[in-house]
């Protein structure tokens, strides 16, 4: 890759996270999109808009834009980015291996614990780095991008990064390269078991997290995953003002003292929600089993329970069929049940 010539980058699996970095990359990088008919087109008819909680926006014109359906599309790339769900990676890993240069790096900017290792399976000659997205964005219209929370992207040191890292800072999205991707990822699963209260709200992440009753079934949550993360040796990175493990006794305090002492938690645009509330609303699988089912499954492996992420994961697979109202009470009833 020559000095002077901007170098490509391919989102594999444009939608909330791929359309967001991409559109914020577009100055500093060539930006190929790959992704299904209905984004794509969607972008083809309005153009990409990304926007933030610092009040940036801007609109990138459809014929400026390399948007594309054919995973061919790839194959030019110096760097890529995996932005697909979970239950999607393992079907990106086949498109990809056929498609792109030896050695050309690639992130996954996915949730969850094992999308690195199934992209690793596929592409061996690559190097394939743990991401991960820290802030929200959720999809507000055709073809536009949000960020609703704050944080900065992190990623897998290695040093095939060199030439990105400055692309990223110069677009304002700075990617903090971490010794420590399987802490930094614990933690953010434990985060993440959050998206499944918030589908079941079918609140606003702000205004679900600012009640009590909400709160009080992520502590469970987390509590419950904690445990288990100590049987298994897993030490999740501090990712927050405070230390990672006493979370759940933040939440559970009651509304105002929480609001004084979690106001950065708190600082999420008003109509952000969860990637699995997305999920729900478009009609489509939910990424729960690798969320709130990687407990479970971890859990099971050291002959522990983890009952209330099971049930979670159940209930979201309810909603996946017949979405039904909760709330806050009634959900965290039917978890203290299930313990
Ligand atoms: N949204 C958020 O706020 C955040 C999300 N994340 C994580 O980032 C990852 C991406 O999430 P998000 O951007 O919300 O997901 P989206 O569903 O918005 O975007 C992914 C897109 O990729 C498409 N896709 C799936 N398979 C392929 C394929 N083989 N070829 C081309 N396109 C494909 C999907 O289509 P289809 O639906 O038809 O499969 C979808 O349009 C997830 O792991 C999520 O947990 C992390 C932090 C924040
Ligand atoms: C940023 C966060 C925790 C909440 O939006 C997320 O990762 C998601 O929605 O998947």
């Amino acid at each position: 890759m020559s000095e002077h010539v901007r170098p490509r980058i391919a989102i594999y699996g444009a939608g909330s996270v791929g359309g967001y970095i991409g559109g914020r990359l577009n100055e500093q990088a060539r930006v190929t999109y790959i992704g299904r008919r209905r984004v794509i087109d969607a972008m083809r008819l309005n153009g990409l808009t990304w926007s933030d909680l610092k009040g940036h926006r801007c609109r990138i014109a459809p014929k400026t834009l390399d948007l594309n359906l054919d995973p061919f599309a790839a194959a030019k790339a110096h760097l890529v980015l995996v932005t697909v769900k979970s239950s999607a990676t393992e079907s990106v890993a086949r498109e990809l291996a056929g498609v792109i240069a030896p050695g050309v790096p690639v992130i996954s900017f996915q949730n969850g614990l094992h999308n690195v290792e199934a992209l690793r399976a596929a592409l061996p000659k690559h190097v394939v780095l743990a991401g991960m997205v820290p802030f929200n964005v959720l999809q507000r219209g055709p073809g536009a991008f949000h960020q609703g929370s704050d944080g900065e992207l992190m990623v897998e040191a290695h040093p095939s990064l060199a030439p990105f890292l400055p692309l990223f800072e110069a677009a304002g999205l700075p990617l903090q390269p971490r010794q420590d991707m399987p802490a930094v990822q614990a933690a953010k699963l434990l985060l993440n078991l959050n998206n499944a209260v918030n589908a079941l709200s079918d609140l606003p992440l702000k205004q679900e997290l600012s009640q009590r009753c909400w709160r009080r079934c992520l502590a469970l949550a987390q509590r419950e995953a904690l445990s288990v993360f100590a049987t298994a040796g897993i030490r999740p990175a501090r990712l927050t003002p405070l230390p990672t493990g006493w979370l759940p006794r933040l939440l559970e305090m009651p509304d105002a003292c929480f609001k004084r002492i979690a106001s950065r938690l708190l600082a999420i645009d008003p109509l952000a929600r969860s990637s699995m509330w997305e999920d729900l609303e478009a009609g489509r699988p939910t990424e729960v089993d690798a969320i709130n089912g990687e407990v479970v499954r971890l859990a099971a492996s050291h002959a522990m329970k983890a009952p209330v992420n099971a049930r979670l994961a159940s209930l979201m697979h309810d909603a996946e069929h017949a979405r039904r109202p909760w709330n806050g009470a009634q959900l965290l009833d039917e978890l203290r049940s299930a313990q």
